[in-house]
This record gives C-alpha cells, sequence and structure tokens, in this order.
C-alpha cells in the first residue's frame, strides 16, 4: 500500500469514527424526583448528554444541584422518574450487570481488616474468579496507580492519597470501561491533589476508559476534562456544557495558560449565573 492510500484509508477510517461514535452515555430528556416528607424534590429536570468513549466528563456544581444523583442514575442506583438513558447502549440495569462501570467515592471506603491486595480482590472474589487470574488483577491494577509494593500494607497505614488510589484500583480491578467518581479528590489536600490529578490523567491515557468525575473544583474540572458539564440547582438542570480544546497530553504547568484561565472564566460565569444565593 502507498503511504497516500494510507493516509487516505486512516482519514475514512476517522470520518466513520465521527460519523458513529462509540457512545458511551446517552442521556435524553432525563429527570428525576424524589417524593420526600416535605413535598417532591427535583433533583434532576430536563437532562440531555452525551458521552463518547474515551471522553473525561466532569460534573461541576453548586452542593444539591443533582451531581451524585446523576452519577447513580447512570450507575443504576437510582432511576428516573422521566425520560431515557442508556450505558454502553443498554440500559443502566444491564451495564451494571455487565460490570460496565468502577465506581469511586469521596471517602476510599477500604475494609480496614483486609490488606490493601485484599481490598482490591475483593470484586474480584465476588464475579468468582481464580486465584490466580485475581492475583494478576490485583498486581496489574496496584501497578497502574504506583501501588506496586504495598500489597501487605493495611488500609490504617497509607496517607488518604494512597488510600484513594487503592480504591481507584478496586474500582479498576473489575476492568470496567466506564469509571465513575464522585468527589474522589474531595478530601485531600491540594497538594496532594493535584499529584492524584495528573496521575488520574496519566491513568486514564494509559487505559483509554471513558470518566465521569463529580467535583466542587474548578481547576480540577478543567485540568481533567474533555468535557465540563455545568449544573444548577432546584431544580437540578444542566446551565452549559464546555467542550475543552486543550491537549490531552497535559501537566499541571497548562493552568496558567491562557486557554485553561479562558475555559476556567467561562465554568465560573455559569456556577454564579446559574446559582441563587438565596438557597
Ligand atoms: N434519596 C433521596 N431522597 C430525597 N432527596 C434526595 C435524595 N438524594 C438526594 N436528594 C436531594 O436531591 C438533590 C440533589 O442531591 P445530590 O446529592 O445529587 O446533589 P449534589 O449536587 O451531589 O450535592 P453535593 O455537592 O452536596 O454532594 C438535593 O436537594 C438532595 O437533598
Amino acid at each position: 500500500m502507498t503511504a497516500l492510500a494510507g493516509a487516505k484509508d486512516t482519514e475514512m477510517v476517522e470520518k466513520h469514527k465521527s460519523a458513529s461514535p462509540d457512545r458511551v452515555i446517552d442521556i435524553e430528556k432525563l429527570s428525576l424526583t424524589f417524593e420526600t416528607n416535605d413535598g417532591p424534590v427535583h433533583a434532576l429536570s430536563d437532562i440531555d448528554l452525551k458521552i463518547e468513549q474515551g471522553d473525561f466528563v466532569s460534573f461541576i456544581g453548586p452542593s444539591g444541584c443533582g451531581k451524585t444523583t446523576l452519577l447513580r442514575v447512570i450507575a443504576d442506583l437510582e432511576k428516573p422518574t422521566a425520560g431515557s438513558i442508556t450505558v454502553n447502549g443498554v440500559s443502566p440495569e444491564e451495564a451494571r450487570l455487565n460490570r460496565a462501570y468502577g465506581y469511586v467515592f469521596q471517602a476510599a471506603a477500604l475494609y480496614s481488616w483486609r490488606t490493601i491486595a485484599g481490598n482490591v480482590a475483593l470484586p474480584l472474589e465476588i464475579m468468582g474468579l481464580s486465584r490466580s487470574e485475581r492475583q494478576q488483577r490485583v498486581a496489574r491494577n496496584l501497578e497502574l496507580v504506583n501501588l506496586s509494593g504495598f500489597e501487605k500494607k493495611y488500609p490504617w497505614q497509607l496517607s488518604g492519597g494512597m488510600q484513594q488510589r487503592a480504591s481507584i484500583a478496586r474500582a479498576l480491578a473489575v476492568e470496567p470501561d466506564l469509571l465513575l467518581m464522585d468527589e474522589p479528590f474531595g478530601a485531600l489536600d491540594e497538594i496532594v491533589r493535584d499529584h492524584l490529578n495528573e496521575q488520574l490523567l496519566q491513568l486514564w491515557a494509559k487505559t483509554s476508559k471513558t470518566v465521569a468525575f463529580v467535583t466542587h473544583s474548578i481547576p480540577e474540572a478543567v485540568f481533567l476534562s474533555t468535557k465540563i458539564v455545568v449544573l444548577c440547582p432546584r431544580p437540578g438542570r444542566i446551565y452549559d456544557v464546555i467542550e475543552s480544546d486543550l491537549p490531552r497530553d497535559r501537566t499541571l504547568d497548562i493552568r496558567e495558560s491562557p486557554e485553561f484561565l479562558k475555559i476556567a472564566h467561562r465554568v465560573r460565569e455559569g456556577l454564579k449565573a446559574g446559582h441563587s444565593y438565596e438557597d
């Protein structure tokens, strides 16, 4: 094949890709109302959102705007009251049963009586994988989060940042296409958080997973994401969706660049406009 024909083929593949991209999450006109003793709470209203394979999407917005609820709907932990959602082209329930996602919570939620290896292996035991498969996956995923050598430690022997990395390894161990992360670094100090943000981006580049990430931090959202979804409360709805044109290969220095600051400004403006200070 000539170099030119090769280039044309590549172009056609790229065209095909953009014509029918791999859609991981497809949400249309989705609403969720909680019925409570004090009346209905409109946690999500009229949400439309598409997330493609390999996207890193951050959800940002004030407390109570529905970020966690949206993640829980994707994970099939809450059912919408209206609208539709597919995950990997199937219902959230089917996706959950297919182990399509790993979920990382704000607290590392590791079992203190299990070693780090034992914690990462737990979902694999539940899946019924053989001992050797479990050992391979534990080693592979601890290496991905730079925790090789800590297999035999207990969670309380690790720093908060290391514990959170262990919980990411546990979520990755089931080998999901999609990683759902609910403020995973919210409780950590800024220096540790910066470091973990860089590590998370490297991990994302290495594994080409799709990530849906909840945060309250504008710099974190802009640094990590290919797409930033700004939500506003009462009822929880999307105020803005920002497609980031920052290069995917980023280091923390990018936060000083005019392009970064421009996106951060747009997120801040969205948060201001969507927020009622009377709440
Ligand atoms: N199980 C529930 N029953 C009733 N109301 C709920 C329930 N879960 C969430 N809510 C309400 O739905 C709204 C959205 O909550 P959610 O936790 O999704 O917001 P959030 O943006 O993640 O907030 P935060 O940033 O504080 O974590 C809030 O008003 C909350 O009180």
